[in-house]
């Protein structure tokens, strides 16, 4: 009763009362899950204020956690945008306010020289997913510090909820160097080291240690997936451990594989091939370029034709204009191979008249930027404009959905990366699409895990890409959907883990041989699921 994993409350049976001395503790009633489910999502219908349902799931996962998830997964459109972006953004920056129980493992710089020890202290010796922040850019709300724990607990439920990954074998990791967000260390209530951030040398060889102590205790297949860090660790961090470790950024190549996916299914309402649009991002950072790269990777499978050359008509905009060769000495290096023959250009509504773009990505975490004289002008040159507004959570969305439907009076192709109501336009109902990657790590964890992968490829996230394009149905299409309906995902992600599993045989990545014959079939034969089991 007391512990989580095996908490059935009132829906333990009379027997099981008297087996596992339970009589008198509780009330008379027993209760079926079905119906615990339907108390808990009536509570839970009756907070008004987003962060007080985050506060109320977060509790039910701290008490009973199989019925936390058979809510979350039989109320997937309702509860995730509590469990995750928006309502995650402001319980991180709250984090220390609502702080109750400890959620997850937090690794700070005093642990430097004992994070092999650290990590035993988890009470479980198995573990097969890691998500690992150090809290530097949380979604679009930047440093929150120790407080970005909300972030990998959140992706984890996601695991567990839509990719069917046992919580048991879940992770959930915060890397404490300090924060420099003034606020919070400030904040009486701030629960992190109250500190500026460790940098260069201290920084990389905390993360070294690390990262060494992880294989070291959980062998060469735990999926260290890195999550929400700035830029500069990013993409270096992502380099340095990829022929060493099983990594995964969801941030550079999660994003990128949702989006990729989002484009490929668009291309049925807009017409052409990837090669034949041409791409405008604002943002330049793990979003853009990610997105960036796996796009000119997918024109250049289709084409055969250099990566190089696929690159043309995809521009970026940074928060000094748009990126063009005379930048290219000052550019950090992920954004050097953008940097295209151009005279320079500032603001994004100039880069938009210059480029002409047929797709318009935001990801710049700065919400408000695409303007109704940008949408307009997007509108102007193309028949049906693709905008995506990425930038999480609502608040740094770059337009709403009801901007992008009415500004381009009804023509635009929407999708966001926090979720938007559908919108009614001249009496039709447009169904803004959810272009975020948790449409892909949850399956993409999943078919790493079946087959036993001991690397991430590209190859793996094409396949993910594609095994996400290829379950939107003409009847998604007609109300202006690029994405299947989240209620599917778990449908959606055995397909995903089952595509990027058999590229990881086909690769030679696979360590779980011999490769089953149904990859389908096993994914959602190892499916964790939450109902409830007997004691008896
Ligand atoms: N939908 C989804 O699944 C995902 C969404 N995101 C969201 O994308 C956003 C960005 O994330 P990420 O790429 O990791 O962040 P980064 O910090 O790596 O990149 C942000 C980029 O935006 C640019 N930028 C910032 N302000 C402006 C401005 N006013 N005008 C033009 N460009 C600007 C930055 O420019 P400069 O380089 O010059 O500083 C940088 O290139 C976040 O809000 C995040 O939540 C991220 C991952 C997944
Ligand atoms: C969705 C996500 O990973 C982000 O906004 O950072
Ligand atoms: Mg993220």
């Amino acid at each position: 009763m007391r512990d989580p994993r095996y908490n059935k409350g009132l829906a333990f049976t009379e027997k099981e009362r008297d087996a596992h001395y339970l009589r008198g503790l509780l009330p008379p009633v027993v209760l079926s899950q079905e119906l615990q489910e339907k108390k808990m999502m009536n509570l839970i219908r009756q907070y008004e204020v987003p962060l007080h349902r985050y506060i109320a799931m977060i509790g039910l996962q701290e008490t009973n956690e199989r019925l936390f998830y058979k809510l979350l997964i039989d109320n997937v459109e309702e509860l995730l945008p509590v469990v995750y972006t928006p309502t995650v953004g402001e319980a991180c920056q709250k984090y220390g306010s609502i702080f109750k129980h400890s959620q997850g493992l937090y690794i700070s710089l005093k642990e430097k020289g004992k994070i092999l020890e650290t990590l035993k202290n988890w009470p479980k010796r198995t573990v097969q997913v890691i998500v690992v922040t150090d809290g530097e850019r949380i979604l679009g709300l930047g440093d929150l510090g120790c407080q970005g724990m909300g972030i990998p607990v959140g992706k984890l439920a996601l695991y567990t909820a839509l990719g069917g990954v046992r919580p048991s074998l879940c992770l959930p990791i915060t890397i404490d160097v300090g924060t420099n967000n003034e606020k919070l260390l400030n904040d009486e209530f701030y629960i992190g080291l109250r500190q500026k951030r460790a940098t260069g040398k201290e920084y990389d060889e905390l993360l070294q240690e690390f990262m060494y102590a992880v294989k070291q205790n959980y062998g060469e297949k735990v999926l260290i997936q890195f999550e929400d860090f700035a830029n500069h660790n990013a993409f270096e961090l992502l380099a340095r451990y990829s022929s060493s470790h099983l990594v995964f950024n969801d941030d550079i190549q999660g994003t990128a594989a949702v989006v990729l996916a989002g484009l490929l299914s668009a291309l049925r309402l807009l017409g052409g091939t990837l090669a034949d649009h041409t791409f405008l991002f604002l943002g330049a950072g793990e979003a853009g370029t990610g997105i960036a790269d796996l796009i000119a990777l997918e024109i250049s499978e289709q084409n055969g034709k250099p990566i190089e050359e696929n690159r043309k008509n995809i521009w970026l905009v940074d928060s000094k204009g748009l990126i063009v060769s005379s930048r290219k000495e000052s550019l950090q290096d992920f954004k050097k191979p953008w940097a295209h023959e151009h005279e320079p250009i500032t603001g994004l509504i100039n880069a938009v008249k210059a480029i002409k773009p047929t797709i318009l990505i935001g990801t710049s975490g700065v919400g408000k930027q695409f303007t109704k004289e940008i949408v307009e002008d997007m509108a102007s040159f193309n028949k049906t404009p693709l905008i995506m507004a990425l930038s999480n959570p609502t608040s740094q969305a770059e337009c709403t959905a009801e901007e992008a439907y009415t500004w381009s009076e009804g023509r635009a192709i929407f999708a966001s990366g926090s979720p938007f109501d559908p919108f009614e336009y001249e009496g039709k109902t447009f169904v803004p699409g959810q272009a975020n990657n948790a449409y892909i790590f949850p399956g993409f964890g999943l078919g790493v895990i079946m087959a036993g992968s001991i690397r991430v490829h590209n190859g793996m996230l094409l396949a993910a890409s594609k095994a996400l394009a290829s379950q939107v149905t003409e009847e998604h299409y007609e109300k202006g959907m690029i994405y299947p309906p989240l209620t599917n995902i778990r449908k959606i992600s055995a397909n995903i883990a089952a595509e990027v599993a058999a590229k990881a045989y086909e690769l030679g990545l696979a360590s779980h041989l011999p490769q089953p014959e149904d990859l389908v079939e096993s994914a959602e034969k190892c499916m964790y699921s939450p109902v409830y089991r007997s004691y008896l």
